[in-house]
């Protein structure tokens, strides 16, 4: 068994190829480089939306709608709202592929009002993207881009649930962080501020102002991801003993940098200097408060470029009156901008308006990096920073591509074999393949797996951002079994084969010796291929429209039914039949283009040696 509703094969780093690209992102590491976003030699998958992101304008949520964007916007482009402030050179990305509409400063109604006319919203971290945005964009909204690192202003959650895709741009503006936290580190602990506002005030205050040493002193980094990171190397260079909690960051980055990972009270207990760079989740939330205030060294200096909300700031506030904490260093607020915050007004406190990210170079990294991620989204692509998503890298994605068309359509065809009236609890997928099953990753064709049993019985739209979720809500389990096929290990999968447990059937020769309904395909020279349906071998290419008809193995019979469809205006693509023993069951899969009326379809059934068949749509 491969796996049950999780992911099979989750792939821990992408190794995406270098591409020549206008768009490539020059503050990227050397090591990493992104796809191009328009060529059209670039795999493109609707793996995001089923229905065509482009149409929009097709969309039955918006005809109804009179909208300020749809008549500015009458045309088929994507449309893509920016609620604050990009770089230019990200802006210029993105107006060569979408309407975009700058729109700064909106009150949460009207993002909640403007939202279901948009295919992609762009933020930072002054936007709040809670629920109500995701149910407002009534289902049109594909892609939040976070222009930044930190995503706790965005609901993740409900995104997964309305099936939005949620990017962030997470390494353009580490520097610009790691230099400001370095930045407030001096400033505090030389009063830069505090002395520059006294001369303003007409002041001469030397003796006030005398500062405290870096060099020497024990400084904590409290989170050593990017951010932390770089701030460690910069501290070093001044002279400082750099310590550092984390527990997810390898010994050995630290150690390369020369840094000692130490636990969390012992990081707090012996620092003169704490910088925060863990991101805000439920277990960092407020995890700086009386109880951890009470631990650190009397006299501790604190900086804060991550996020408000790590630090109970009522607690801050009485270690800075009491003397625990000597100074604080903050650009971050639980709430932005803060109201009649005392922490702001602190004589020992120095606040920036959350400066971190905030350099012209960064911004316009940061703006690129978002623009092509959100540009690739709605072309289909699977993004490199999707942080809802799973990161399929595109080689990946162009070897399954036949592959996803396949199994969608698997999909469709077995849930239309169920008679009506049976629910569906439990869906197998079987992957014969020559692949070591580490390098299987089936997380792409299980969702279009779901997405086909789902989609024509709901109303329900699945892509790869939410079908398990989708999967879990509707109580389907789905698992997945792998055996190993002695064929290419070039092309991941031999086969594919779908059954439908407990269930009953409309066509019963599509029920295995199991009595659970079972097709299987193959992709054969590119295109999907159904290859068995319960015990009879066929082999019918998958487009169009399908009969599956069983009757008595005799000759004469393809004429017969070929006949009725040709006589009634039906054109036959494809014809295959299988039987298991001869003269006596066979059936036959025939692909249609069109679909048969009502009265063809019973002159098939009203053959004698018919004995059932069933019209299935693709
Ligand atoms: N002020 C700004 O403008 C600004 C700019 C950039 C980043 N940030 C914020 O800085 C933070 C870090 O950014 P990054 O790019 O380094 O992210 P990152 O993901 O590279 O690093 C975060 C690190 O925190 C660690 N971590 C998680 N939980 C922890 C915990 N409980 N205790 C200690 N460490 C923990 C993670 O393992 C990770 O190594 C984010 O919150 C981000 O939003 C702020
Ligand atoms: O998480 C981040 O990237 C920083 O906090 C930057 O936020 P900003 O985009 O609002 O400046």
């Amino acid at each position: 068994m491969i796996a049950s509703t999780v992911p099979s094969s989750s792939k821990s780093s992408i190794n995406l190829p270098t591409y020549a690209t206008p768009f490539k992102s020059s503050f990227l590491p050397s090591s990493f480089s992104v796809p191009p976003r328009f060529s059209p030699s670039t795999p493109r998958f609707q793996y995001l939306t089923i229905t065509n992101v482009l149409k929009t304008e097709d969309s039955p949520n918006l005809s109804s709608t009179a909208s300020n964007l749809d008549s500015i916007f009458s045309n088929s482009k994507p449309t893509i709202l920016v609620s604050e402030k990009l770089g230019d050179a990200g802006l210029d990305l993105l107006k060569s592929f979408a309407n975009v509409d700058c729109s700064y400063n909106l009150s949460p109604d009207d993002l909640c009002s403007k939202i279901s006319m948009c295919d992609a919203l762009i933020v930072r971290s002054g936007t709040k993207v809670n629920r109500q945005v995701f149910e407002a964009a009534k289902g049109r909204l594909k892609v939040v881009g976070r222009a930044g690192v930190g995503i706790d202003n965005v609901d993740l959650q409900a995104a997964t649930e309305f099936g939005c895709l949620v990017v962030n741009a997470p390494t353009a503006n580490t520097i610009a962080a790691a230099e400001h936290a370095i930045a407030l580190l001096s400033a505090m602990a030389r009063n830069v501020a505090q002395a520059d506002a006294s001369m303003k005030a007409g002041k001469w205050q030397r003796n006030k102002y005398v500062g405290v040493s870096m060099v020497g002193k024990t400084l904590a980094i409290m989170g050593f991801g990017k951010v932390g990171s770089e701030v460690a190397r910069r501290a070093k260079g001044l002279g400082m003993h750099v310590v550092a909690h984390d527990p997810y960051a390898p010994a050995d980055r630290a150690r390369a940098i020369g840094v000692e990972l130490i636990s969390f009270d012992q990081a707090i207990s012996t620092a003169d200097f704490i910088s925060l760079h863990m991101p805000l989740t439920p277990t960092t939330s407020k995890v700086f408060n009386d109880e951890t205030f009470s631990k650190m060294k009397k006299g501790v200096r604190i900086i804060n470029v991550a996020r408000g909300g790590v630090i109970d700031e009522d607690a801050l506030l009485k270690a800075l009156d009491s003397g625990v904490v000597a100074q604080a260093a903050l650009d971050v607020f639980t709430e932005e901008p803060p109201k009649d915050s005392k922490l702001v007004h602190h004589e020992n406190v120095t606040a920036t308006p959350h400066l971190g990210a905030s350099t012209k170079e960064a911004q316009e990294g940061v703006a690129v990096e978002i623009a092509e991620a959100v540009v690739g989204a709605l072309q289909g692509e699977l993004s490199a920073t999707a942080v809802n998503a799973p990161m399929v890298a595109p080689e990946v994605l162009s070897e399954l591509a036949p592959y996803v068309a396949l199994t969608e359509k698997l999909g469709r065809l077995a849930v239309q074999l169920v008679a009506g009236g049976s629910g569906i609890k439990s869906v197998k997928v079987v992957y014969r393949s020559a692949r070591d099953p580490d390098d299987l990753d089936t997380r792409l064709v299980r969702a279009m797996i779901v997405k086909g049993i789902i989609e024509p019985i709901s109303d329900s739209i699945i892509n790869l951002v939410n079908a398990d979720f989708i999967a879990k809500q509707k109580g389907l389990q789905i698992s997945e079994e792998r055996v190993f096929a002695n064929s290419s290990p070039g092309c991941p999968f031999d086969s594919i084969q779908v059954q439908i447990s407990n269930v009953k059937s409309k066509f019963a020769s599509a029920l295995s010796d199991n009595d659970e309904i079972s097709v299987e395909g193959r992709v054969k020279y590119g295109t999907p291929h159904l290859t068995r349906v319960g015990s009879f071998g066929v082999d019918v290419s998958l487009e169009g429209n399908l009969i599956l008809c069983r009757q008595v193995d005799q000759p004469g019979m393809i004429g017969m039914v070929g006949g009725i469809l040709g006589m009634n205006n039906v054109n036959v693509s494809f014809m295959s039949v299988g039987r298991t023993v001869r003269g006596k069951k066979a059936i036959m899969a025939i692909g249609v283009d069109e679909e048969p009326d009502k009265s063809t379809l019973k002159k098939i059934g009203d053959v004698a040696a018919v004995e059932e068949f069933v019209f299935l749509g693709l």
